[in-house]
Parts: C-alpha cells; sequence; structure tokens
C-alpha cells in the first residue's frame, strides 16, 4: 500500500495533522477540520490557518515531522498513512464507516492475510482500505460500486495508494447484475440500500468448499428485517445483529491505595516509633537540665532510666545514642511521605514507611451513549451436504396457522 521508507518523497501521499497531536475521543468524529490528505507535488504550496508550505519542503523529511510554517507562525505534522488516518482525513463523497464498525465487521468476517472479499458499494473507500491491510497482497478484494464518478475516483484513489493489484474495483449494480464471480469469495460485506437484493448474487460468488460469511450493514431496522429474511431464504445460518457503540471512559490517574491490613501494620508501628521518640525526647530534657544545673540529679526512682533504656535501646547516662531498626527503616524512607492519604508531607522528617507513591490509571464509563450509526447483521453459508436438496425458501413453508395440528 503506501511507502513505507523512512523519509517523504515527491508523489507520496501523507496525512497533514493540524491540530494537537493527541485527539480526544469527541474530535475522532469531527477531524476533518484538523486532518487533510496531500500528494507531495513539487511546486505546489498548501496553504491554511496553521501557515504556509512548500511541498518541496517536505521531501527528505522523516514521516511524523513537526514543520514550522514558512512565516514561523504555526506547524503541521506530515503523518505516515494509515487506514485509520485515510478513514479520518478522505474526502467524502458518501456516507463513510468508521474504525469502530470496520474493526468488529474485519474480526467477524473473520478476513485476514490472504483473504478473498467482495464489498459492495465501494462509496468513498474508507472500509476498503482497511480490507487491503488486512487481507494484503496474497489476498483479493472485488469492489463493486454503481455510481459512476465515484467508481472512478476510488479507483484512481487505489492506483494512487498502490492497492490496484489485488484491489479489483468494478462499476456495476450488484443488486440487478450480482458479482460475476463463481464460488470465488470467503467473505461479502454488502453496504446498499437494499441489501436483500444482493443476498442470492452473494450466496453464488462464494465459496462452497468452506464456511464462508456475510455481513450487511444498515442504518434501519426495516433494512436489516427485509435482509433477515432474505438470508434465512438463501439459507443462510447463525443470522445475529449487532450494533455498535462508542462509550467513552473519564480516564485519571490515582493514588495507589494500600490494602488495610497493610496500613494497620504499619499504623501499629509507626505508633510504637512515636513513643520511642517521645522516651528519647524526656531522657533529652533530663540530660540538659542536669548539665544546667552543673550537678547530677538524684532520681527518686531508678526505675525510670531503666525503663528508658530498655525501649529506648539509648544509654541516657552516657549521652550514647544505641541503634534500632526503626531508625535504619527511618532514614531510608525517603521521600516522606502521608502513608494514608498519599499527599506529600511538608512536617520534615516525619515518620515514613511507604515506598514511593505509585499511581495506577483507573476510568469510569459515561452513562450515556450516543453515535449509532447502523445495524451490522451477520450470518454464515455451510458447504452444501454431498447429495442434500436445496433449503426450502419461506415462501414454500406453509404459515403456522394454516398448519392442522
Ligand atoms: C454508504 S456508501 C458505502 C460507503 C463505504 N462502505 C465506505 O466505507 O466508504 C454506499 C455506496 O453504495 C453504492 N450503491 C448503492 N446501491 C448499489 C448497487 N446496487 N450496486 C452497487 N453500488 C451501489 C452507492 O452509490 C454508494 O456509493
Amino acid at each position: 500500500m503506501w511507502s513505507t521508507a523512512r523519509e517523504i518523497a515527491a508523489g507520496d501521499t501523507v496525512i497533514v495533522w493540524l491540530a494537537s497531536p493527541f485527539p480526544t475521543s469527541s474530535i475522532l468524529h469531527q477531524t476533518r477540520d484538523f486532518i487533510q490528505p496531500l500528494v507531495v507535488t513539487p511546486g505546489k504550496d498548501f496553504n491554511s490557518k496553521y501557515g504556509n508550505y512548500r511541498h518541496s519542503d517536505f521531501i527528505g523529511m522523516p514521516f511524523g515531522s513537526k514543520v514550522g510554517s514558512r512565516s514561523g507562525k504555526g506547524f503541521i505534522h506530515l503523518l505516515r498513512p494509515t487506514p485509520e488516518l485515510w478513514t479520518m482525513a478522505l474526502p467524502h463523497r458518501t456516507q463513510i464507516l468508521y474504525i469502530a464498525d470496520i474493526s468488529f465487521i474485519i474480526s467477524y468476517l473473520d478476513i485476514r492475510r490472504g483473504s478473498r472479499v467482495i464489498e459492495a458499494g465501494t462509496g468513498s473507500g474508507s472500509f476498503s482500505h482497511s480490507v487491503a491491510r488486512s487481507i494484503g497482497p496474497t489476498g483479493h478484494l472485488w469492489s463493486y460500486e454503481f455510481h459512476e464518478a465515484r467508481a472512478q475516483k476510488a479507483r484512481d484513489e487505489f492506483t494512487q495508494h498502490k492497492m490496484s493489484d489485488f484491489v479489483t474495483l468494478t462499476h456495476q449494480n450488484v443488486c440487478k447484475d450480482g458479482f460475476n464471480l463463481t464460488d470465488a469469495a470467503d467473505s461479502v460485506f454488502l453496504d446498499l440500500p437494499a441489501p436483500w437484493d444482493a443476498v442470492e448474487h452473494a450466496k453464488q460468488a462464494l465459496r462452497k468448499d468452506r464456511t464462508t460469511r456475510i455481513s450487511c450493514f444498515s442504518p434501519c431496522m426495516e433494512q436489516v428485517l427485509r435482509t433477515v429474511s432474505a438470508l434465512n431464504d438463501a439459507g443462510f445460518i447463525d443470522i445475529t445483529m449487532y450494533e455498535t457503540l462508542i462509550r467513552p471512559h473519564d480516564v485519571a490517574q490515582v493514588p495507589v491505595l494500600q490494602p488495610i491490613s497493610d496500613m494497620e501494620e504499619k499504623l501499629k508501628k509507626s505508633e510504637e516509633i512515636r513513643e520511642i521518640k517521645r522516651l528519647r525526647q524526656i531522657a533529652a530534657k533530663q540530660k540538659t537540665d542536669e548539665s544546667a544545673h552543673g550537678e547530677k540529679r538524684k532520681r527518686d526512682d531508678g526505675d525510670d532510666e531503666q525503663e528508658a533504656e530498655a525501649v529506648d535501646g539509648e544509654d541516657v547516662g552516657s549521652g550514647k545514642k544505641l541503634k534500632t531498626e526503626d531508625d535504619d527503616e527511618m532514614a531510608d524512607s525517603t521521600p516522606s511521605r502521608d502513608v494514608v492519604n498519599g499527599s506529600s508531607s511538608s512536617r520534615g522528617p516525619a515518620v515514613a514507611f511507604a515506598p514511593p507513591l505509585q499511581k495506577i490509571s483507573v476510568s469510569k464509563a459515561i452513562v450515556e451513549v450516543r453515535g449509532h450509526t447502523s445495524y451490522l447483521t451477520f450470518a454464515t453459508l455451510l458447504p452444501p451436504m454431498p447429495g442434500a436438496s436445496p433449503p426450502a425458501s419461506s415462501e414454500d413453508v406453509a404459515p403456522l396457522d394454516s398448519v392442522s395440528t
């Protein structure tokens, strides 16, 4: 398909991104103001509200470059085309399929490297580009469009995007004239106003030596019901309908909350250390008082000192401090942080046990889901059983109320 070279050359298609390189989901469907395809043509200029540029200046730049305008005001990004970017940037000649539906259809039709696929109609070629990438040059896409100007424009684009070796575009009314193919395709995709009229033709074009799939894209339920009837009549099975909706999520980074059991343990330890510190302070104060008075104070109760020594690990009399495990832990715990709520503490060398604070990404789904595009009906066609007679059509089946019991 498109150039895989590192640098942009004359004649290459580039996608010009005119806005922030980090789109939010809300602008993904309104990006045509921000994103445009461009064929690099020496001698031509690209002018926009983001500045003026000469195509020839793009030649030799790596794809993905950020380019400043000639006036120094504004910049653009020159991106390598992908089917996703093409769908966002392509010139619309019809309504098009977007990536949420495209990816779902490709997955449910089991389209992969080497697949042989039929699509009708081609429209603006949005779906065609994603299929072309999925099947690669070892597969084949037969695309049909009955609007002559659209067919020609799509054909030109397929040639420009180096797809024409494995994508065949035919200008034809598939409901009337079918696909001119027999037992050829692994799957069929119909994006037509009246897909039911093309179901029998699709059946003829599908392979009979393996299980094959069909999908029809229709905006309203009446179309779905007619299509389901036609699929039933043609002997398709496993008929299922889906709707693809985009549900945006609010994403935020939050501090990792620690398990309560850990917190209890740490709080207990914190209390113990606070108590030790308190006793140390008492002992230190006593020592200061004694030296200030220049005499050794007589103790009424020698037990106090012993108690302080026992808890504190400090030889109060000699002023020598004995190192404890807790001291090590306090010294190692940097930076100092509040364990409980995760906020930074400005209380100096406070007691701290938590490792440097970690954050995780969490998301909350937005309840309202908008953006109905169409209903997707899928069905399966099994290879005929050897010696089996063709399935009865619904017209041959007597209505339920006429069946006597
Ligand atoms: C909605 S557009 C398809 C958009 C396309 N899936 C895309 O992603 O760009 C439907 C196209 O089907 C074409 N079409 C309608 N009926 C047709 C028929 N019977 N045979 C061939 N093409 C047909 C229309 O001209 C139109 O271009």
